[in-house]
């Protein structure tokens, strides 16, 4: 039998016909939108994802402004993110991770105005996500929760595991999580008895980075497991879970491409649809 595969690129292609619609509707008000997306690393993984994001952009009608520059000390960066707030045809902002070693990756990101915030990093926006107010939230995340509610997988009462706590990918989707009634548990590299952990979740989520480390044995039997994972080995891209020893334990899995990834490039253009139509006082579907 298997798992049912959570195809992350059908649901994201459906999602993209819906900000699609919403960016039309907004170009007939004379709402234009403009995301910034910057790089200032010179990791190649960067490169490929900063693309993916302008070329997303380009396929809905938003103005993308490529910003790549790398070598920058803490101030020229910092300089670049103020000018890229000031500037006022430029309604979301993204500063793509990971920042060139020795940078403070916080100051950075918590400079990046409120409003423009698409990428739900800065301490105001996840000041909201905490609470639970409405506001910017971390586009991964944000997928994975879409991802789920698609297929109708009820969260409520559920035993969430999430392995890793990372600001970009494992708090704040056990914080959404939580919010959505499940009740989730993160473990990370210092847990004790993670395996068995892991082993009771309804709900599991893998962020590491450490290619195919969850395999069966960590999965419930009929459990929904999605990884967020994205190594290159020789050539080709793994998540973090070994897809096939799990598949026939799992009940759902996101495979890798095709799973989470397009979920958070989508996530991303829905929050900037949203931080524009908001800049414009216009309510549209935002929050
Ligand atoms: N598909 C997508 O859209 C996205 C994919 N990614 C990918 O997801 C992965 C995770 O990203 P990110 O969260 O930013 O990564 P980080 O490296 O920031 O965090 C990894 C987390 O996993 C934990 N961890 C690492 N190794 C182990 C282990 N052996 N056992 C238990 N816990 C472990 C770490 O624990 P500790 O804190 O103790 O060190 C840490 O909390 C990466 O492969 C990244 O490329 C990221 C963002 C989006
Ligand atoms: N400030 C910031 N925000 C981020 O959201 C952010 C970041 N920094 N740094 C790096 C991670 C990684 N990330 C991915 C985005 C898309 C795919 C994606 O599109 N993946 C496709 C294709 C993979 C490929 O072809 O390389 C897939 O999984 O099917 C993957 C990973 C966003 N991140």
């Amino acid at each position: 039998m298997g798992a049912i595969i959570l195809n992350g690129k059908e649901v994201a292609s459906q999602w993209e016909k819906k900000n699609s619609l919403r960016v039309q509707n907004l170009k007939a008000k004379g709402v234009n939108i403009c995301l910034a997306v910057a790089r200032f690393n010179d990791d190649e993984a960067s490169k490929v994802y900063v693309r993916k994001k302008v070329a997303m952009c380009e396929k809905l009608g938003i103005k993308p402004i490529l910003i790549e520059e790398e070598g920058l000390d803490q101030e020229k960066i910092e300089n670049r993110v103020s000018s890229l707030n000031k500037d006022k045809e430029i309604n979301g902002i993204i500063v793509q991770l990971p920042l060139p070693k020795g940078i403070d990756k916080e100051r950075v990101l918590s400079l990046v105005s409120p409003e423009k915030d698409v990428d739900g990093l800065n301490v105001f926006s996840c000041g909201l996500l905490y609470k639970n107010m409405p506001g910017l939230r971390p586009c991964t995340p944000s997928g994975i929760i879409h991802l789920l509610k698609e297929y109708k997988i009820d969260l409520v009462g559920k035993r969430a595991v999430i392995l890793g706590r990372s600001q970009l990918v494992g708090l704040p989707i056990f914080l959404m999580l939580l919010h959505e009634n499940a009740t989730p548990t993160i473990v990370h590299s210092k847990t004790k008895d993670l395996k068995n952990i892991c082993k009771e979740a309804d709900i599991l989520i893998v962020a590491t980075g450490r290619a195919k480390m969850v395999n069966r044995e960590y999965v419930k039997e009929g459990a929904v497991v999605v990884d967020v994972g994205i190594s290159r080995i020789e050539g080709k891209i793994v998540g973090d879970v070994d897809f096939e020893d799990v598949f026939d334990v799992a009940g759902y899995l996101t495979p890798v491409p095709g799973g989470v990834g397009p979920l958070t490039i989508m996530s991303l253009m829905e929050n900037v649809i949203n931080a524009a139509s908001i800049q414009a006082g216009i309510k549209d579907d935002a929050f």
